[in-house]
């Protein structure tokens, strides 16, 4: 792995944007001669008042954005800026058609003309604040991920010239086999490195949009102008720009194009920087001398302008604020940007554009396939991980196997407390199983469904298809950790030596892990975060844990509450596990063994082989009595089979219709 300094030195690279590469980015033949409007554009939403107590359902109709108007051109980087609140996410998620679910919007979005709502996905890219990577990839392999998915209709060779350029454009050939890691967890590739790696995934298609919010947030400023400037070719190139951006510097600033300034929910001003400057000074606020430009605009939108030195107020703030925007808008600048949008047509030519990007929509079952092959480096190459998985999974397994410990079955028959012992390694075999696989999923899906989700938005693939691969690509470890979990604990608790017996406990085990995953699957999907998944996996588990049958009975349970009983794997798992080990398999009943009851003790060999053991008066049980105590039946085994595998698969579908359902408004 490079060191942070070698590192430094793919940045330098980056700078390198020839306009040779530049040229050589319109590979695909994409027309991108896009203009976006937008046009007295309002979004609103409904707010619950704070003040309306718990079970109130008041709530008032808050505008975020009110009348904005304005447009982005074809070969321009735009500046989307504003202080905080303004209204630039807000207007980024209305223009992508993203997470508006709760917002209204009115007024008109036009690409070239067209309204296109969610088909905006199909000829743009969207660059989002915070990265998201499978940490266990090389920054290559990502790319390649994306390149294999994003142009699956192209020849391999053309992928890989594809990636080869982006990676050398972008700055990020000198690392591209570095891993990009988990932050928190493991090294990682730098902020700045990561960032540039977003978008050189996102450019791989040479979309003709491209929507970027905050893409230099974090970065040092030689890195976020390394970004900017990338952007800014891509721009040149013909790609339309737009990009939310925070306090950028001077020379930041001047590489923009055009400006779009929002507060409070309105345009304070749109169009080319060099006119704001004008209109500032027209409305009696011109940037001051050797004064970053870009600095003077957003302190003059700003309600917070001189609040700290008390020479102004809030309400003094937001008149002036208010004034500016009526200035803007009866300008000559507004009614020139005004004079340039495109007016409303059939959208003949989108309806081109989008049928064209069908080209680089994946075959799901090739998408398939690489969302698993991913998921499987994911889940084994990261040896960090594996490692504590593995160890996780022995050190139980050999607690288990010690406090229970057992080795000299089969010499030995059973005695009644090796009967209690055993039961008590398979309750502790299904307890620690359940838990272990469930949390296994519940601390690491809501960090993947939330790359699913973005991909997803991004049109690399349908939803079923990542689900599915990423579920799947699980199960290997849920086959082969029982089997060496199981051969550990069986031979030092001493359980059941017949082949048969094992195996039944091996399957049984893997059909715990197989049911704990999918009910971690569902509980993430329920959640809105790794932590909420974290505190509600516990109360969760709970129920099925207590209808396991181990410390309740049916017959006294409320009858609203029996249904629990058939969703507990537990309840199923151990009739297995239990059946397994007594099915054939009887113990020498040293409770009751007393020289007095000798001579009661029917002659047979079981007994007489207790007797040899344990003392004149040890009679031999059958399992089945052990087995009748819990109220288990070895005629269920098969039936308990079929339905672990149901519960598994159906934990697993009702968790893939919530994550749909939530994704459902997909860009
Ligand atoms: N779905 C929503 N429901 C209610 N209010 C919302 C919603 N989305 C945004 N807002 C509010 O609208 C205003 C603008 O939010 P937005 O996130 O667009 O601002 P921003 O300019 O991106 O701010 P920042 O720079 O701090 O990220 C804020 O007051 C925010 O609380």
């Amino acid at each position: 792995m490079k060191s942070v300094q070698e590192n430094c030195s793919s940045s330098t690279a980056s700078e390198m944007i020839d306009l040779e590469d530049q040229r050589k980015m319109s590979v695909f033949g994409r027309d991108k001669n896009v203009q976006v409007d937008w046009k007295d554009l309002t979004v609103t939403a409904e707010v619950k008042q704070a003040n309306a107590g718990c079970c109130s359902k008041q709530t008032e109709t808050k505008t975020i954005l009110s009348g904005c108007t304005g447009s982005a051109k074809s070969g321009e980087i735009m500046a989307v800026m504003g202080s905080s609140g303004a209204g630039k996410s807000t207007f980024m998620n209305a223009l992508t058609h993203r997470n508006v679910e709760t917002l209204t919007i009115k007024g008109s979005i036009n690409v070239a003309g067209a309204a296109l709502k969610d088909d905006i996905s199909k000829i743009s890219a969207y660059i989002q604040q915070d990265d998201h990577f499978v940490g266990a990839l090389s920054v290559r392999e990502h790319l390649d991920f994306h390149a294999d998915l994003r142009l699956s209709k192209e020849s391999a060779q053309t992928r890989k010239e594809t990636v080869d350029r982006i990676l050398k454009i972008i700055g990020l050939d000198e690392i591209q086999n570095t891993i990009i890691g988990v932050p928190g967890l493991n090294k990682t590739i730098s902020g700045g490195e990561m960032k540039r790696l977003s978008i050189a995934a996102e450019i791989l298609t040479d979309p003709p949009i491209i929507f970027a919010d905050e893409p230099t947030s974090g970065l040092d400023s030689h890195l976020a102008l390394t970004v900017v400037k990338t952007l800014k070719a891509l721009a040149a190139n013909g790609t339309t720009v737009l990009c939310t951006i925070h306090q950028p510097s001077s020379e930041i600033f001047n590489e923009f194009d055009s400006l779009l300034l929002l507060t409070m929910g309105r345009t304070a001003f749109c169009g080319p920087p060099a006119n704001a400057s004008s209109f500032f000074a027209e409305v009696g606020a011109p940037v001051p001398a050797n004064f970053n430009p870009a600095d003077h605009f957003i302190r003059e939108i700003s309600k917070f302008k001189d609040l700290e030195t008390g020479t102004s107020d809030r309400d003094t703030n937001e008149t002036r604020i208010g004034q500016i925007c009526d200035k803007y808008n009866d300008s000559k600048y507004a009614s020139a940007m005004k004079n340039e949008l495109i007016a409303s047509n059939s959208g003949d030519k989108m309806k081109l554009m989008i049928k064209a990007s069908k080209k680089f929509r994946p075959n799901p079952f090739y998408a398939f396939w690489k969302v698993l092959m991913r998921g499987m480096i994911a889940q084994y190459r990261d040896k960090t991980l594996a490692a504590i998985k593995i160890v996780q999974n022995l050190g139980v397994a050999l607690i288990i196997g010690l406090i229970y410990l057992r080795p000299a079955r089969p010499v030995q028959p059973y005695d009644s407390n090796d009967v209690f012992n055993s039961n008590g390694a398979l309750f502790a075999y299904v307890c620690s199983f359940s838990f272990n696989y469930m949390f296994l999923v519940v601390f690491t899906f809501p960090r993947m469904a939330i790359i699913l989700r973005r991909e997803y938005y991004s049109g690399l693939y349908q939803l079923w298809t990542a689900i599915m691969a990423d579920m799947l690509a699980l199960v290997p470890f849920t086959i082969l950790m029982p089997l060496l979990y199981a051969a550990i604990t069986y031979f030092m608790v001493g359980l059941n030596p017949a082949a048969g017996s094992f195996f039944l406990q091996w399957l049984t085990l893997f059909q715990i892990a197989f049911c704990a995953t999918g009910y971690g699957y569902l509980i993430s999907a329920l959640s809105p975060s790794v932590e909420a998944a974290n505190a509600i996996a516990s109360p969760l588990m709970l129920p099925m844990l207590i209808f396991g049958g181990f410390f309740l009975q049916s017959d006294t349970v409320p009858k609203y509450f029996i249904w629990i009983k058939y969703l507990s794997w537990f309840y199923y798992g151990s009739e297995n596990l239990y059946s397994a080990q007594w099915e054939n398999l009887g113990y020498c009943n040293t409770e009751f063994s007393d020289e007095n009851t000798a001579n009661s003790v029917v002659a047979n060999a079981d007994n007489a082989k207790c007797e040899e053991f344990y003392g004149a008066g040890t009679e031999y049980f059958s399992g089945d009595s052990v087995l009748k105590r819990f109220g288990y039946e070895p005629d269920n085994i098969e039936r308990n089979i079929g339905i672990m595998f149901a519960l598994g698969i159906g934990f697993r579908f009702i968790g893939y219709l919530i994550l749909s359902f939530k994704y459902r408004s997909k860009a």
